[in-house]
């Protein structure tokens, strides 16, 4: 046994040695963590539990519901530890504004995804880093999409909301698939100058709504490799890993979707046969430069190709804000009235409506903005992430915090909006002219500082146009029962981060024998062009 003493005793002053490394550790950490903080308190928020922090706090779905209450019971701000990551609820539009608007030069980071690079998805700039490739990406996206181009693509926009019509007139119960194959017809026109209806673009559109479909599908759940992201190492062959063969699949879509396109314009812009679209500008321009811009053509070539995609993708929001739409407007009888009401006295029974009327289409543009209010495709907007250390209200926001700004609960304040889950479009006129102020936040559903959509004015050229031209000519209604009566839909929004109505059955008729007979007349039109 004595033999053993010299042993226990270098394990005794080991311990002790480990012992005092780590209280001095902890002595240091909390001095850097005062120096930091200067006394200032961390946010309020749920106390966290050692190691998981508040894990157990994290709503599992829908989460902007369980901010809401988190907020309502800490405050406008929320913070929360999970797993040692610091996480920010920001629930009120003063919170926002102050956060997310005036200090957006410290929030508009995002957090890096273990998930997105094995879809391919990381070279869309919504979910870039904020800084110079971010920049680039966003400065090409937006000389294409400013409010001084999008007259540009309104013939296009035009023929294919008739389009629409037309096939919403022959089988109104497709109407989502008319829908979404519409949007990806008017985003690959738009972007590539490509006829989404011709048999040679038939596999490059099948591919465009695959990658649509999944990159949606992955943002409504949290996956396995985001919680533990060394998985994503293993091949597929491995048991349990077989989500890898689903990656693979989405990634081979996302890039067609960047690549197939793209090449089709440039080798007809190389010849010099192209078709006005947003690539070909951006190409034009590129040559224009003729490498002034000292990053050269391939840099320049990845960056359009790579804002093309974001374009494209950014666009599936319109078509969700549509099925919202559609269901609010089978639901609240009141509110088509008035939108028929105001249709027919602007625009009459002999034509469709156009751009040029939506100056005086007031119902019809409060309406869009309602729908975007009522349902929230992006309730929790995309997360934003602080890049320094910042205060707010004296409260320490430490860097690399990520931030969730509750655009939903924003817009359902009740508040601000009397009685939120109604859709009263009238909430948005004054005087018989639209109306926001600051304090609603309205502006919040396309997001918020250097990060808000840059496709918002064009979504919103989008959404008029569709919605003038099917209520004009379709009444929307609550789908029937099996003894005919109407069914009552409440709006219960899809869990994830693109949320969309779980259930947004209605039916479309035509609102007359004239109606019916626009749409053809319109159909024959484009067809003749
Ligand atoms: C109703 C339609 C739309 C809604 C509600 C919507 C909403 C949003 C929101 C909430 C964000 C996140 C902003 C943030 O992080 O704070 C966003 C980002 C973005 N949107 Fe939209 N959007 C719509 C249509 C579009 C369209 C039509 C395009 C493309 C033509 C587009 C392209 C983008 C892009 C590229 C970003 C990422 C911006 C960045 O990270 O810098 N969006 N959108």
């Amino acid at each position: 046994m004595d033999a053993l003493r010299p042993f226990e005793h270098s394990l005794g002053l080991a311990a002790a040695l480990f012992f005092t490394y780590f209280i001095l550790l902890q002595i240091r950490e909390r001095m850097i963590w005062s120096l930091r903080t200067r006394g200032r308190p961390l946010p309020p928020g749920p106390r966290p539990l050692p190691i998981i922090g508040n894990l157990l706090d994290m709503p599992s779905l829908r989460q902007w519901l369980g901010f809401r209450d988190l907020c309502s019971k800490h405050g406008e701000i929320v913070y929360l530890d999970i797993l040692g990551k610091p996480v920010l609820i920001v629930g009120s539009v003063r919170a926002a504004t102050e956060i997310l608007e005036k200090r957006s030069a410290n929030t508009s980071d995002r957090t890096p995804s273990h998930l997105l690079p094995l879809i391919g998805n990381d070279i869309a700039f919504s979910v870039m880093r904020y800084g110079q490739w971010w920049r680039d990406h966003r400065r090409a996206f937006w000389q294409v999409f400013h409010p001084g181009q999008l007259s540009r693509y309104h013939d296009v926009e035009r023929g294919l909301a008739h389009e629409l019509l037309a096939r919403l007139l022959e089988s109104p119960q497709d109407s989502k698939q008319h829908l979404r194959f519409i949007l990806s017809a008017i985003s690959m026109k738009v972007l590539y100058g490509l006829d989404a209806n011709r048999a040679e673009n038939g596999e490059l559109i099948g591919m465009a709504q695959e990658a649509l479909r999944c990159t949606t599908d992955l943002a409504t759940r949290t996956h396995p490799v985001d919680v533990v992201p060394f998985i994503r190492h293993f091949p597929g062959w491995v048991p349990g890993a077989g989500f890898q063969y689903a990656l693979a699949k989405c990634k081979a879509a996302v890039i067609h979707l960047k690549e197939v396109p793209f090449a089709k314009v440039k080798a007809a812009y190389d010849k010099g046969q192209y078709q006005h679209c947003a690539i070909a500008a951006l190409l034009s321009r590129m040559q224009a430069l003729g490498g002034q811009d000292n990053v050269g053509d391939t840099y320049q070539e990845d960056v359009i190709k790579n804002a093309g995609l974001a374009a494209f993708e950014g666009a599936d929001t319109t078509f969700y804000s549509l099925l919202g739409l559609f269901l609010a407007v089978s639901q609240f009888p009141e509110a088509q009235a008035k939108a028929h009401a105001e249709l027919d006295r602007v625009v009459g029974p002999d034509r469709l409506p156009d751009f040029g009327d939506s100056k005086e289409l007031v119902y019809i543009n409060a309406l869009i903005k309602e729908a975007l209010r009522w349902h929230v495709v992006l309730p929790l907007a995309l997360p934003h992430r602080t890049v320094e250390d910042d205060v707010y209200d004296g409260y320490f926001i430490p860097a690399g915090t990520m931030i969730l700004p509750n655009t939903w609960a924003m817009l359902h304040d009740p508040e601000v909006y009397d009685s939120p889950d109604e859709f009263r479009p009238e909430r948005f006129i004054r005087n018989g002219r639209l109306h926001t102020t600051a304090r609603d936040g309205s502006a919040f559903s396309f997001g918020y500082g250097r990060r808000v959509c840059p496709g918002r004015y064009y979504a919103d050229d989008l959404l008029y146009i569709t919605v003038a031209s099917a209520l004009h000519v379709f009444r929307f209604e609550p789908p029937l029962d099996e003894r005919g009566q109407p069914v009552k839909i409440e709006l219960r929004q899809s869990h994830g981060l693109v949320s969309y109505p779980e259930d947004y059955r209605c039916t479309i008729k035509p609102r007359s024998a004239e109606a019916a007979k626009l749409v053809l007349n319109a159909q024959v039109a484009s067809e003749d062009r």
